[in-house]
């Protein structure tokens, strides 16, 4: 399978912080990585230095046999912030016809585009309705049928289930399931262990280190223990023990 996603040494940080260490990391067409680590961990940095919008301190990060960053490149990734960058005094509608222009869906196509990406996030009866007066749960699944729109070949979604109610998570995981069988690379960011647990594979990053990485099974199976919350919790304790012997 070709490789999408190619982190090689990567060393991140902000002025003199450094926030990850030594990171390597490869995810290839038709998989479904989740990043998953505490709060302050460094997900959303790794995210950021993979858009591009971060050069690295040092390493290399490929995507698409392009070397971030590449203003370029970013028509060819559907991304999903942590924060909902909408237009709240427009409709959904408007916000997602505007988003689909700015992202270069041809108007053809738009409507049709809209209204799967729409229908994916439950959210085809309220396309009419303000932004402001929708809900949190309700922005996230609009923000996540925005990154769906353009079709693109690289999903990275930064939190995408928060607010987003159990039967709804289902659907969305049936659907990220249906475009990786697709061709499509997707990666995500989370704190839920149910993600974890639906993805293809798995990075859990603590300290800006990643501790373990592999597949649910292969994890569960190195590490001994029943579910991925043991496995997170095991490798975060061989790494303080590592950490007091140094
Ligand atoms: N713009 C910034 N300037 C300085 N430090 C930052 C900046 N953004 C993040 N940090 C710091 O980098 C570390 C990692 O933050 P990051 O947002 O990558 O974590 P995260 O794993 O995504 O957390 P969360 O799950 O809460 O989003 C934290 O200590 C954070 O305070």
């Amino acid at each position: 399978m070709a490789t999408t996603i190619q982190v090689t040494d990567l060393n991140q940080g902000y002025g003199k912080t450094t926030v990850l260490s030594d990171i390597n990391l490869t995810v290839t067409a038709g998989e479904i990585l989740a990043l998953i680590g505490p709060s302050g961990a460094g997900k959303t940095t790794l995210v950021s230095t993979i858009m591009g919008m971060l050069r690295p301190k040092s390493g290399t990060v490929r995507v698409l046999d392009t070397a971030v960053p590449n203003r370029a490149l970013l028509a060819k990734i559907g991304y999903m912030a942590q924060t909902d960058a909408l237009y709240t005094t427009l409709t959904a509608r408007e916000n997602l016809h505007f988003f689909g222009t700015m992202m270069g869906v041809p108007r053809a196509q738009q409507d049709q585009q809209m209204a799967h990406a729409a229908a994916v996030v439950n959210l085809d009866h309220d396309l009419d309705k303000a932004v402001a007066d929708y809900s949190g749960g309700m922005k996230r699944r609009l923000s996540l049928a925005i990154a769906l729109l353009a079709d693109p070949p690289l999903l990275i979604l930064d939190e995408p289930t928060v607010g987003i109610d159990p039967e709804l998570r289902q659907q969305i995981w049936q659907e990220l399931h249906r475009l990786a069988d697709a061709g499509k690379t997707i990666l995500l960011t989370t704190h839920v262990m149910e993600d974890a647990e639906e993805a293809d594979e798995l990075m859990m990053i603590r300290g800006g280190v990643a501790i373990a990485q592999g597949t649910p099974a292969k994890l569960l199976a190195e590490y001994q223990v029943p579910t991925i919350e043991d496995v997170f919790l095991k490798a975060g304790r061989v790494q303080d023990a590592h950490t007091r012997n140094d």
